[in-house]
C-alpha cells in the first residue's frame, strides 16, 4: 500500500556517501571545510577565530604531549636505579600532564565557540531561507519543481546545516591529530612513517566499509521512518479526525502503521547485527595490520635502528594516529553527505534570489484616482491559450466593480493581476499613469487587500486574524479592527467566542476555537477591510456565507466602506449580489464581452441578462410564477 513512498522523489542525496569513492570524499572535504568556515565567519567572526586558533592549539598540545611521553619513556628506559630514573622523568611527566590539561582547556574553548557559532549559522540560514521563499513571485511558487526544491531544502538542508559545523570541527581535529602523530613518528625515525601507514590503513579501510554500510542502511531505515510518519501524522491530525472516524479508516491506517513499525524493528536488528559483524571484521583486519607493524618495529629494535624508548613512543603515536584516522573516515563520510544537502540549500537560496518580486525606489501611492488596465494579455507558464486576451478597462476611486462570467473565463486571473501577483506579458496596468511594473512589488501588495474564496485560517487570535494583513501581528489598532469586523459581520462571531478577540482560532492549541466556513469568511472579509487599502479585491468571499451574512457583507462593501475612495472589485457568481455595483464586467474566454451597470446590461439583453434571468428563475416558486402570469 505504501511501497511507492519508499524513496521520496526529492531525497536525492540520501545515502550518497555510501556510493561515493574514497578519493571523491577526500577531494571534496577541503571545499566543504572552506564553505562551512565562510558561513561560520559570516555568522560570528570572533567565535570562528577562537575555534580555529584553539583547535590548532589543541592539536599542538596533543603532539607536544606525545613528544613529552617519549621523553618520559627515554628516562624510564635509561640505565641506573629505578628511583633515579623516575626522579629524572618527573619534569617530563609534569610536562605531559600540563600539555594534556592545556589540550582539555583548548578543546573546551572550541566546544564553547562551536556552541556560539552553530545556532547563529542555523538561525541565519533559516531566516534567510524563509525570507527569500516568502518573497518569491507567485508564478514561481506555482511551479512544482520550485516547490520540490524548497521542500527538500527546508526538510534536509536546514537540518544538516545545524549538524555540519560540529562535524567539520571533528574532521579538523582528526586531520590535525593524524598530522601530529605522523610528525612525531617521523621525528623518532623516518622509517617509522611507512609503518604508521601500514598500521592505520587497514583500520581506515574497515572504517570506510563500516561507514558505507551504515549509510546504506540509514537510507532504507529513513525511508521506512518517513512512511510511518505519514500514518502517525494522519492518525493525529485534527482536521482528518472526523473523516477518519465517520468512514472508519482508522483501522486501515493502524494496520499499516503496525506493519511498518515491525519492519523498522527488524531493520534496527539487522543494522545492529550487521554493524557488529563489520566491527569484528574491521578489528580483525586492523589487528593484522597492527601485528605486522609491531613485528616490523621489533625487527627495527633488534637491528638497533631504534632505541627501546623511541619504539615505545612509536607505539603511542601509532595508536593515536589510528584513532584519528578512524574518526576522520567516519566524520568524513558524514560531512560529505551532509554537505551535499547544505550545498543544495545554498543553491535553492540562490535560485530564489533570482525569482524575487521586483524592488524599486518607486513606491505605490497611498491614494489613487484611477487604475487603468490597457490591452492586457496574460498566459500562464506552460499554457498555450492566454487566460486574459487583450482586456482593457478603468477603475476609479470610490467605485465598486463586479467581475462576472463562466468558470475559467479569467476573472480571478484578472484580480490577481490587479493585485500585482502576476505581471502581464503584454499591455499595462497603470496607477494614475504609473505602470505597476515600475513600482516596488511589495509596496503594491501593501496597498491592495485580497479576500479569496478559501481564506487562510491563521492559527492566531481572532484579533491577529483580522489585523494580520497590515504587516504586523503586534502593532494593531483595535478600534479599526472592531469597525472592520462590524462591517463584515464578524463582530458577532467574535462576541460569541469564549475569549472574544483573544480567542485562538485553532483546535491545535489549548482552549482553541473552531469556526465554521462561513464564520471564517467573515473574519477574512474583516481582514481585507481592516487594511483600508487603495484596492480591495473580493474573489467570491461570500460563497460559504448564509444569505443574511452575504447580504450584510455586500451592504458593507457597497455602502459602509471604511475608506470612501477605496476601489472595490467583486468577483462573484451570485448575480443578485452584484446588481448594486457601479459597473459589471462580463468575462468570457479571457475577454471582456460586456460592460455596464445592471440596468444597462439587462437592456443589452446579452450574456449577463441571460445569466441573471437564469439565476433569478431558480428562485421563483411555481406560485410566484403563477402569480406573475395572472395580471
Ligand atoms: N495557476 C494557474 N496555472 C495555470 N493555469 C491557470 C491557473 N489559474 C487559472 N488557470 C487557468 O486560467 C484560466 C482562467 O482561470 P481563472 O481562475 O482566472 O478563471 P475564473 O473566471 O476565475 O474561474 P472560476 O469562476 O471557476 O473561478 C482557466 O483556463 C484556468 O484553467
Amino acid at each position: 500500500m505504501t511501497e511507492g513512498l519508499e524513496e521520496a522523489y526529492w531525497s536525492v542525496h540520501d545515502g550518497a556517501a555510501a556510493s561515493a569513492t574514497v578519493p571523491q570524499v577526500l577531494a571534496r572535504l577541503p571545499k566543504i571545510t572552506l564553505l562551512i568556515g565562510r558561513l561560520a565567519w559570516q555568522a560570528d567572526r570572533r567565535s570562528t577565530l577562537t575555534a580555529v586558533v584553539c583547535q590548532l592549539g589543541s592539536a599542538a598540545m596533543a603532539a607536544f604531549g606525545l613528544v613529552a611521553s617519549v621523553h618520559v619513556l627515554q628516562h624510564l628506559f635509561a640505565a641506573g636505579p629505578t628511583p633515579d630514573r623516575v626522579r629524572a622523568a618527573l619534569p617530563q611527566i609534569l610536562l605531559v600532564a600540563g600539555f594534556l590539561s592545556a589540550r582539555a582547556l583548548l578543546e573546551a574553548a572550541v566546544a564553547v565557540a562551536q556552541a556560539r557559532v552553530t545556532p547563529k549559522i542555523r538561525t541565519e540560514l533559516e531566516c534567510e531561507f524563509l525570507r527569500l521563499t516568502a518573497h518569491v513571485r507567485l508564478e514561481a511558487v506555482e511551479d512544482p519543481d520550485w516547490h520540490d526544491e524548497v521542500y527538500r531544502a527546508n526538510d534536509r538542508g536546514l537540518f544538516y546545516a545545524r549538524m555540519i559545523v560540529g562535524q567539520v570541527v571533528s574532521l579538523l581535529s582528526a586531520v590535525l591529530g593524524l598530522i601530529g602523530s605522523a610528525g612525531v613518528v617521523s621525528v623518532l625515525h623516518p622509517a617509522l612513517l611507512p609503518l604508521l601507514l601500514l598500521s592505520v590503513l587497514p583500520v581506515g579501510a574497515a572504517a570506510v566499509g563500516n561507514a558505507r554500510a551504515r549509510f546504506r542502511s540509514f537510507k532504507r531505515w529513513n525511508a521506512l521512518q518517513r512512511r510511518v510518519r505519514v500514518f502517525s501524522w494522519l492518525l493525529l491530525d485534527v482536521d482528518a479526525a472526523a473523516e477518519l472516524r465517520s468512514d472508519a479508516v482508522q483501522d486501515a491506517l493502524l494496520d499499516e502503521h503496525h506493519r511498518l513499525t515491525v519492519r523498522i524493528a527488524e531493520e534496527d536488528t539487522r543494522l545492529g547485527v550487521g554493524s557488529a559483524a563489520l566491527d569484528l571484521a574491521g578489528r580483525t583486519v586492523g589487528g593484522i595490520g597492527t601485528g605486522i607493524t609491531y613485528a616490523a618495529l621489533a625487527a627495527m629494535l633488534i637491528a638497533g635502528w631504534l632505541p627501546l624508548a623511541a619504539g615505545a613512543g612509536a607505539v603511542l603515536a601509532i595508536q593515536a594516529g589510528r584513532a584519528s584516522l578512524t574518526r576522520l573516515v567516519e566524520v568524513g563520510h558524514l560531512v560529505y553527505e551532509h554537505a551535499l544537502w547544505v550545498d543544495d540549500l545554498l543553491a535553492v537560496q540562490e535560485r530564489c534570489r533570482g525569482l524575487l518580486s521586483r524592488t524599486s525606489a518607486v513606491q505605490a501611492p497611498g491614494r489613487v484616482e484611477e487604475i487603468a488596465v490597457q490591452d492586457v494579455r496574460f498566459t500562464y507558464p506552460g499554457k498555450d491559450v492566454p487566460a486574459l486576451d487583450g482586456i482593457s478597462f478603468t477603475l476609479r476611486a470610490g467605485e465598486t466593480v463586479a467581475f462576472v462570467g463562466l468558470n475559467g473565463s479569467g476573472k480571478s486571473t484578472c484580480a490577481k493581476l490587479l493585485a500585482g501577483l502576476y505581471e502581464a506579458q503584454h499591455g499595462s496596468v497603470r496607477w494614475d499613469g504609473v505602470d505597476v511594473r515600475d513600482m516596488d512589488a511589495q509596496s503594491v501588495h501593501r496597498r491592495v487587500a485580497c479576500v479569496l474564496q478559501d481564506p487562510v485560517r491563521f492559527p492566531f487570535s481572532a484579533l491577529a486574524n483580522v489585523t494580520a494583513g497590515a504587516g504586523t501581528l503586534t502593532d494593531v489598532v483595535p478600534e479599526r479592527a472592531m469597525a472592520a469586523a462590524r462591517a463584515a459581520g464578524a463582530d458577532r462571531v467574535v462576541a460569541a467566542l469564549p475569549g472574544q478577540w483573544d480567542a485562538v482560532l485553532s483546535k491545535r492549541f489549548k482552549d482553541g476555537q473552531q469556526l465554521s466556513g462561513g464564520q471564517w469568511a467573515k473574519i477574512a472579509v474583516a481582514r481585507g477591510l481592516y487594511q483600508e487599502a487603495v484596492l480591495l479585491l473580493l474573489d467570491e468571499p461570500t460563497a460559504s456565507m448564509d444569505p443574511p451574512s452575504e447580504h450584510a457583507v455586500y451592504e458593507a462593501v457597497l455602502r459602509g466602506r471604511l475608506r470612501p475612495d477605496q476601489i472595490t472589485v467583486l468577483v462573484s457568481h451570485r448575480l443578485a449580489s452584484v446588481v448594486a455595483c457601479d459597473r459589471i464586467l462580463v468575462f468570457d474566454g479571457g475577454r471582456i464581452v460586456e460592460s455596464g451597470s445592471h440596468a444597462e446590461l439587462m437592456c443589452l439583453d446579452g450574456d449577463y441578462a441571460a445569466m441573471f434571468t437564469l439565476q433569478a428563475s431558480g428562485y421563483r416558486t411555481d406560485a410566484a410564477e403563477a402569480g406573475e402570469a395572472t395580471p
